[in-house]
């Protein structure tokens, strides 16, 4: 039989821990004084003061061995939104998410109470997308309604946890939940933005811009993100106002979509996008694309760089307020927009033109 650990209000379990926020998050949490159980379906590291589980989130037994003696629980774990497979995301974010509610509530009503725990605490990682159907979104609230036409899986399996995870939130039983919406996470390890952006790059497909250039969005370096979703653990009792709520966290700073990806690409010796195409067209063409490779699909397998939903973020404003963090939390970032680039084109030098 497994021995028990008792609970203590140092002691965590971040799910996706080896992801790229999650690894972020547990870092920032060691530092902080927290002991963390990680759990994820792979190891990428290893830290004193972190035990890992590797396992699939959908395991129940699995996932119930790496919350023992755990009251604080962060769910950060998804597919990658480029994987496009349906059946994947509905697997890990809607079943998975549901295993992790399941299990919150099994530690928390222990039959013998032994874990003494006064409340289960979980603290998802959502993200601003599931208001975003591909129009623009200009100091968008929490009280948006969700996307009625999600462009992509990805989105439309992550409004479904996030409703779930507030859902739950049940004061009565012991079981707090929030969710932290962060919006284009960046910053060093990131296994995205930069390295797509780069291998667009180096395939000469960034000479061009969307649309006119104008268009306003929110980038967040990982220490915000990290700083939001720790705030909020800290802040969840019964009687805060956070309890089953939504909260957008971004840097503040919204930025040209266009300036940001140069300040990046130059910053890595690349050229910046230069010539402009109609938005509309690139959109058209996208959503042609993305037809045909799944009628394709069941002959030739082949993933377009210019997705709907990728041309939808690179040409329309999408940037959020975080008053909402601001008032409840006092949430501020801790890391400027311009300290952020410099940051992480640093931690790239692989990257590099002519590395
Ligand atoms: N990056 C961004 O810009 C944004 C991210 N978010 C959200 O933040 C969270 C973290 O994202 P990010 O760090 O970028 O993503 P990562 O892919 O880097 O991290 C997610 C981690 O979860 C793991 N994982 C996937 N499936 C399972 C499973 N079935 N069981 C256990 N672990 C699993 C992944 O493993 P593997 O790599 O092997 O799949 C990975 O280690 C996600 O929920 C995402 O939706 C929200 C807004 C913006
Ligand atoms: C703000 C936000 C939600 C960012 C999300 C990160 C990614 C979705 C972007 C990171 C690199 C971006 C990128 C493009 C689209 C959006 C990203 C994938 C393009 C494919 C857009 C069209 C181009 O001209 C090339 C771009 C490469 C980089």
């Amino acid at each position: 039989m497994a021995t028990r650990i008792r609970p203590s209000s140092k002691r965590c379990a971040v799910i996706g821990g080896s992801g790229f926020l999650g690894r972020h998050l547990v870092e920032k949490l060691l530092g902080k004084g927290y002991t963390v159980s990680v759990f994820d379906i792979r190891q990428s590291y290893e830290l004193p003061g972190v035990t890992f589980h590797q396992g699939d989130l959908c395991d129940k037994q699995a996932l119930l061995t790496a919350l023992q003696g755990v009251s604080l629980v962060f769910h950060c774990a998804s597919p990658a939104p480029a994987s496009d497979d349906k059946a994947l995301f509905q697997r890990v974010n809607i079943q998975g998410t549901q295993t992790v509610l399941q299990e919150c509530h099994k530690i928390y009503y222990n039959k013998d109470r032994l874990n003494s725990i006064k409340e289960m605490l979980l603290v998802l990682t959502s993200s601003a997308s599931v208001v975003f159907e591909g129009t623009d979104i200009k100091d968008g609230r929490e009280d948006l309604p969700y996307a009625k036409k999600p462009i992509d899986y990805y989105t439309e399996t992550k409004i479904e946890q996030e409703k779930l995870v507030l859902k739950a939130c049940d004061k009565e039983n012991g079981l707090l939940t929030v969710a932290i919406r962060p919006h284009g996470i960046f910053g060093p390890r990131d296994p995205q933005l930069v390295p797509i952006l780069v291998d667009t790059a180096r395939r000469g497909k960034m000479k061009f811009i969307i649309g006119d250039g104008s268009n306003l969005v929110d980038f967040t370096f990982v220490d915000n993100v990290v700083h939001g979703h720790i705030l909020a653990a800290e802040s969840l009792r019964p009687e805060s106002p956070i309890c089953g709520k939504a909260y957008h966290i971004t840097n503040d700073e919204p930025v040209r979509f266009w300036d940001f990806m140069s300040d990046i690409l130059v910053g890595l010796g690349y050229a910046a996008p230069r010539y402009h195409l109609p938005y509309t067209l690139v959109y058209g063409l996208s959503l042609l694309l993305w037809l045909l490779s799944l009628l394709l699909r069941p002959l030739v397998a082949f993933k377009p760089t210019f997705t709907p939903m990728r041309v939808a973020l690179a040409g329309t404003h999408h940037f959020y307020s975080c008053s909402r963090a601001k008032q409840d939390m006092g949430y501020k970032p801790v890391v400027g927009l311009k300290d952020g680039i410099r940051r992480t084109v640093e931690s790239y030098p692989h990257l590099r033109h002519g590395a």
